[in-house]
């Protein structure tokens, strides 16, 4: 080799060593390593040592699950076989080992010079991430826009993330304001064992990942569920299920309310790196799109059949279900009796004591009368200060019982108002039956009406039954 030829040879061997692209240069006669370039080192970690021929990096390289000997190896096999300096290198798609055991989606190419067989590797990982990520969230907006159930939904991101970095396994947790709880959205992958002792976990500051999580309204990393304090109750549970690691996240709505948590049990890397970062927020935020989504409508839901203000049936609800259940007790001659309930000198209440003291009125009525009504019964707010009821299978002693019962205790009891004032008031009602017969919901509460009418004639906070009843 003349002197200018050494040069050539050097020069590329520098342009490789130096390139942006990982390339592994191999022997083709003996399959001996003989390059393997900065780029290919970074990537993989791999060096000389780890990798001395080209069995030894297919063994270390290709031998994963997703990238089983038996579908890449003859796929380079051919690869080879195709190779030549005279054509352009075609290549493949596939995951490859690294050596701190991450998983790299790659294209390799190969071509054949002097001998020698040349890999380029392209890593594509960031790029199929983006292009997932980006399909994940079109197909979740369309499950949304579909009203596929939460459960569903929140599975789609949870099996994204599950994908990006495996050995993950995921879990959205549902924030139950009320009951200050976390109850189970999805974890398709974690053990069902798991999930059910989970569902239901209360928000404290040293409750694992997701309890402490969503009492901080901050991320909570524990790197060894082993040895941290947070998960010590959770021991024997963790170590059944396998469980290392978890780093939690809130899901904040966007007005930064709590809605949940997600959480990445036994992530590949201790610590959370900045992609991972952007991982987690990417999944929370479309999780908090599903949650908010999901919520909003129960919401529109509960307010089409519910009052907003007792929580009882809606005058439209309370006719829905009443006319069901007149007709069930028609066909079976049973005697259904129904209520009509007024506050008495309603608007003096307001007028003396304020619209908000009204509305508390209205809903102690509501829960204290719902706590004293018979097993079956139905109650529905079907005007301002009007309340209707509906009781099956009874008959004229025991329906004026459940009355004077309600009209007395009500007015016993009181309510406090807001200024700790003990308020008292009264309520006058009116009944009538439907015999059996077959009767609509608006006849018999015309005819309650009109017996509650009388009530009030002959001096309120009284019972009255409609004429012949
Ligand atoms: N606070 C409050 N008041 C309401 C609501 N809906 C209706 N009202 C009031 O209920 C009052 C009903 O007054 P009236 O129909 O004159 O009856 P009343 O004062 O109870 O008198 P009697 O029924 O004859 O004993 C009106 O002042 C309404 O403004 C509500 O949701 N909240």
């Amino acid at each position: 080799m003349t002197l200018a030829e050494k040069n050539q040879v050097a020069q590329l061997e520098n342009l490789l060593e130096f390139a942006p692209m990982a390339v592994a240069v191999f022997d083709t006669a003996s399959t001996q390593t003989l390059l393997l370039n900065n780029a290919f080192q970074t990537l993989f970690g791999y060096t000389l040592t780890d990798i001395p021929d080209l069995a030894a990096w297919y063994d270390k390289s290709f031998a994963l699950p997703e990238a089983s000997q038996q579908s890449v190896s003859p796929r380079l096999t051919r690869i080879e076989e195709g190779a030549s300096p005279n054509l352009p290198p075609f290549s493949i798609e596939t995951s490859l080992g690294s050596k701190d055991g991450s998983v790299r989606q790659v294209c390799i190419s190969l071509t054949l010079f002097e001998g020698k067989k040349f890999f380029y590797v392209n890593d594509i990982t960031d790029h199929l991430i983006i292009e997932q990520r980006l399909q994940v969230r079109s197909d979740m907006l369309e499950m949304v826009a579909k009203s596929s159930s939460l459960k569903d939904v929140l599975t789609v991101i949870v099996q994204q993330v599950q994908r990006e970095s495996p050995p993950s396994l995921c879990s959205v947790l549902l924030f139950d304001k009320q009951e200050q709880r976390l109850l189970l959205g999805a974890a398709p992958n974690l053990p069902g064992f798991y999930n059910q002792a989970i569902h239901g976990i209360h928000v404290g500051p040293n409750i694992g990942s997701c309890g402490a999580a969503a009492y901080h309204n901050q991320r909570v990393i524990v790197e060894d569920i082993d040895t941290h304090t947070n998960w010590q109750a959770f021991t024997e549970l963790t170590q059944k299920a396998g469980l290392t690691s978890c780093w939690s996240d809130p899901i904040r709505g966007a007005d930064g309310t709590l809605l949940g948590t997600f959480a990445i049990y036994n992530s590949p890397s201790p610590t959370p790196t900045q992609k991972d970062i952007e991982q987690i927020q990417f999944a929370s935020n479309l999780a908090s799109i599903a949650i908010e989504n999901h919520n909003a409508h129960q919401e529109l839901e509960r307010r089409a059949y519910f009052d907003y203000l007792t929580g009882l049936a809606n005058r439209r609800s309370f006719f829905e279900l009443s006319s069901n259940l007149l007709k069930q007790a028609s066909a079976l001659k049973e005697n259904c009796a129904l209520l009509m309930m007024d506050v008495d000198h309603f608007k003096k209440i307001n007028d003396v004591h304020g619209h908000d003291l009204g509305d508390l009125v209205l809903k102690h009525l509501a829960k204290n009368s719902l706590a004293n009504l018979p097993e079956g019964a139905i109650m529905g707010r079907i005007g301002g200060e009007e309340f209707a009821i509906l009781l099956p299978d009874t008959d004229r002693v025991s329906t004026l019982e459940v009355a004077e019962s309600l009209r007395e205790s009500l007015s016993a009891e009181g309510l406090t108002s807001y200024d700790n004032q003990t308020i008292y008031y009264t309520v006058s009602l009116g009944i009538t039956f439907s015999f059996g017969l077959h009767c609509y919901t608006d006849e018999l509460l015309r005819e309650a009406d009109t017996a509650l009418y009388k009530a009030k004639q002959t001096g309120r906070n009284r019972v009255c039954m409609f004429n012949g009843c």
